[in-house]
C-alpha cells in the first residue's frame, strides 16, 4: 500500500449531485480544501464518467463507486473498460464470482475495493434480505474473502474497522462511509462515526457526502473533517 502523505487525501467529498455542471462548481468551490473526490451512480449516470478523466487531468483523484455485482464476464470487461478513466478506485460488491472477475479485469493503477455491506444497513435490514449473519460476521466473512481473492480494499463501516483490518492485513485499505461530523444529520446512514472516531479506528479514508455537499461552506466543512482526523 502506498503510504499517505498528504492528510487531504484521507477525504474522499461524495459528488451526489444531479449534473456535471453542479458537481465542477462543488469542486472549484472546495478548492485545495479536497483532493479526492467520488462518483456514484447518480453522477456517473449523467457524463460522471467523462468528468472522472476531467478530474484525473486537473491531478485530483478519484473513486468511481460503481458497485458492479453481475455475471463474471460481464464484470470482468466492466472493470477492463474503466480501467484507462485515470481512476484511483472502483468499487464491486462482495460476492466472491464478483470479486474474483473484477480481479481479472483490473489493470494499471486501479484498485477494486469491495462494498461488504452497505452502511445504510442494520442487523434487521440484513435480515430482511435474507442473510442469517449478523452485519458485523457478515462484514469479517466478506473482508476475508476479500482478501484471498486479491482484492485491494475494503468499504465498509468505521464502526467494524478492527476486525476487518485483523482480516484483511496492513497493506489492504478500508475505506468507510457512514461518517458524520458530530450533530449532522445521519440521513439513511445506520452504521455511523465520526471522522475522528474513523480515524482512531484504523481507517484509510473516508467518504462524506451530504454534510458537505449540502453545506453553506463545503470548502470549511471539508477543512475542519481533514483537520479532525489529524496528521496523515
Ligand atoms: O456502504 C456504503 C457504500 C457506499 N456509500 C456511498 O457513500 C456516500 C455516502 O454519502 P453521505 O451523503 O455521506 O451519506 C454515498 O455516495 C453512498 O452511495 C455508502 O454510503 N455506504
Amino acid at each position: 500500500m502506498t503510504p499517505i502523505t498528504d492528510p487531504r487525501d484521507r477525504l474522499i467529498v461524495a459528488l451526489d449531485l444531479a449534473d456535471v455542471d453542479a458537481a465542477r462548481a462543488l469542486v472549484d468551490r472546495i478548492g485545495d480544501a479536497a483532493t479526492f473526490y467520488k462518483i456514484g451512480y447518480q453522477l456517473g449516470y449523467n457524463g460522471g464518467l467523462a468528468f472522472a478523466r476531467e478530474l484525473a487531468k486537473r491531478g485530483l483523484k478519484t473513486f468511481l463507486d460503481l458497485k458492479l455485482h453481475d455475471i463474471g464476464n460481464t464484470v470482468e470487461e466492466g472493470v477492463r473498460a474503466v480501467s484507462d478513466l485515470g481512476a484511483s478506485f472502483l468499487t464491486v460488491h462482495a460476492y466472491p464470482q464478483t470479486m474474483r472477475a473484477a480481479v481479472r479485469g483490473r489493470s494499471g493503477n486501479l484498485k477494486v475495493l469491495a462494498v461488504t455491506v452497505l452502511t445504510s444497513y442494520d442487523d434487521a435490514d440484513a435480515a430482511e434480505a435474507g442473510y442469517a449473519l449478523p452485519v458485523s460476521a457478515l462484514v469479517a466473512k466478506r473482508a476475508g474473502q476479500a482478501r484471498d481473492i486479491g482484492i485491494d480494499g475494503i468499504v465498509c463501516s468505521a464502526l467494524e474497522a478492527g476486525p476487518v483490518r485483523t482480516a484483511i492485513g496492513p497493506e489492504r485499505l478500508i475505506v468507510t462511509p457512514g461518517i458524520r461530523p458530530a450533530g449532522a444529520e445521519l440521513g439513511d446512514q445506520k452504521r455511523v462515526l465520526t471522522p475522528g472516531q474513523a480515524r482512531a479506528a484504523g481507517i484509510d479514508h473516508v467518504v462524506v457526502g451530504r454534510p458537505i455537499t449540502g453545506a453553506a461552506d463545503p470548502r470549511a466543512v471539508a477543512r475542519a473533517i481533514v483537520a479532525e482526523m489529524g496528521e496523515a
